[in-house]
């Protein structure tokens, strides 16, 4: 064999060893469909695998503390001279959810939108909340552990509650909580969230969102829940989550910690033909400017109602490819939307095959503090609809003026 001959065979060799010497991803992520099988492989030895699973575990282990509430306050438990149930679940959950947090990443600065001021000059709601939270704790003995087992006593509730005081902004390790999103949704039986997400100097990287009153079902179509409905029977509870570039997932929230999520994407509708596209917006006319939004379905030819439901469920529906857009136009012109009401829902959106901006098309900026102050509004839809659809909202809101 010829000199020329040998140093072919090598050179034809190494090209075919170099994937398995170097790794699979390695040689994946050079093909132009990377970003599924990346998105498909979210395993346990990924960037942020232990803020993921540790997330995963709070937000279940806070919605079992949120239907208990939502349970016994229907079955008319709670004094109507109490604080307001809600207002139990909020504190509970979000103690729970900082527990977690500080047993596992002690460093880390929290922003959570409750605060313990109230409870501590409240010593019947503090006593309502602490035999909550103390008898909440997740079925398998070994999440349990891992999330640092039982607060101490109600006083550590009070201070675990009030860690989530940080002033936010662009620099290290910040989570954001909304132990209860969606609060009216709550109430009436309908949709809310629990959220929680990790920003590393000001990027959101990992998102989680328990929605305890969506269907499991991915495919399950989208309908408007504004009445008594919120069931969390067997077909309901599901733990939207998401790990910046690995895509996101669904899982049913009564799940094990052990049980893959499935991949979620949005669905794609081509940006010439949002005829058939469903969009969501707040059920709360306060929170968001229904009028100025019907315009905007109008000017993209979309023919089907608005499915309106409350809460961050919103984000993780068109996620999962339920439903396609997210409209957020303000109704006032001063309100500072909060970091914890989006960083969560935001990536997950992102992760998803979408695209998520505020009116004028800047991206959510998480950095600055506790709101969205450099943003105004929401418009979330799929990365290649979403220049049509800014187009249209920037119309309507331009012919306002
Ligand atoms: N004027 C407002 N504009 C937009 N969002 C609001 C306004 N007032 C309250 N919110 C927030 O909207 C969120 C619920 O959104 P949705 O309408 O999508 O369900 C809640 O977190 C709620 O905050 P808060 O928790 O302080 O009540
Ligand atoms: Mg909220
Ligand atoms: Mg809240
Ligand atoms: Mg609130």
């Amino acid at each position: 064999m010829s000199h020329t001959c040998r140093y072919l065979i090598v050179l034809i060799l190494a090209i075919l060893l170099f994937p398995v010497a170097f790794g699979p991803r390695l040689f994946l992520s050079s093909l132009p469909f990377a970003s599924l099988i990346t998105r498909r492989t979210m395993s346990s030895s990924s960037a942020y695998s232990q803020e993921l699973y540790i997330a995963q575990l709070a937000v279940q282990r806070a919605s079992i503390l949120t239907k208990r509430v939502f349970h016994e306050k229907a079955k008319g438990t709670v004094d109507k001279n109490d604080k307001s149930p809600v207002t139990i679940g909020d504190f509970g959950a979000q103690a729970l959810i900082i527990a977690a947090l500080r047993h596992n990443f002690p460093d880390d600065a929290i922003v959570a939108e409750e605060e313990a001021a109230q409870l501590r000059t409240d010593e019947n709601l503090k006593n309502t909340i602490w035999d909550l939270v103390r008898s909440t704790k997740l079925d398998d003995a070994a999440s349990e552990q891992a999330l640092g087992g039982a607060i101490r006593d109600a006083d550590e509730m009070l201070d675990l509650i009030d860690r989530g005081n940080s002033t936010g902004g662009n620099k290290g390790r910040i989570w954001a909580i909304d132990p209860i999103d969606g609060t009216k949704g709550f109430l009436r039986g309908g949709q809310y969230a629990v959220c929680l997400g990790l920003m590393v100097d000001g990027d959101v990287k990992v998102g989680v969102l328990g929605c305890p009153n969506l269907p499991v079902d991915d495919k399950a179509p989208l309908t408007a829940d504004i009445g008594s409905n919120g069931t969390d029977d067997e077909g309901h509870g599901v733990l939207f989550s998401a790990v910046l570039g690995q895509g996101a997932t669904s899982r049913p929230l009564a799940a094990s910690s052990s049980e893959e999520g499935r991949a979620i994407s949005m669905r794609s509708i081509p940006s010439d033909s949002l005829a058939d596209a469903t969009f969501c917006e707040s059920v709360e006319a306060g929170h968001s400017a229904h009028g100025d939004q019907a315009s905007i379905a109008q000017k993209l030819g979309i023919t089907k109602p608005s499915v309106r439901m409350d809460s961050q469920a919103k984000y993780g529906s068109i996620a999962r490819g339920a439903g396609d857009i997210y409209l957020r136009l303000p109704v006032k012109a001063t309100y500072q939307e909060k970091i914890w009401d989006h960083a969560a829902g935001d990536l997950i959106v992102r992760e998803a095959g979408g695209q998520v901006t505020d009116i004028h098309g800047n991206r959510l900026d998480f950095g600055i503090g506790r709101t969205l102050a450099n943003n105004k509004g929401v418009v979330a839809a799929p990365a290649a609809s979403h220049a049509k659809v800014l187009a249209a909202v920037q119309e309507v809101l331009n012919a306002k003026q």
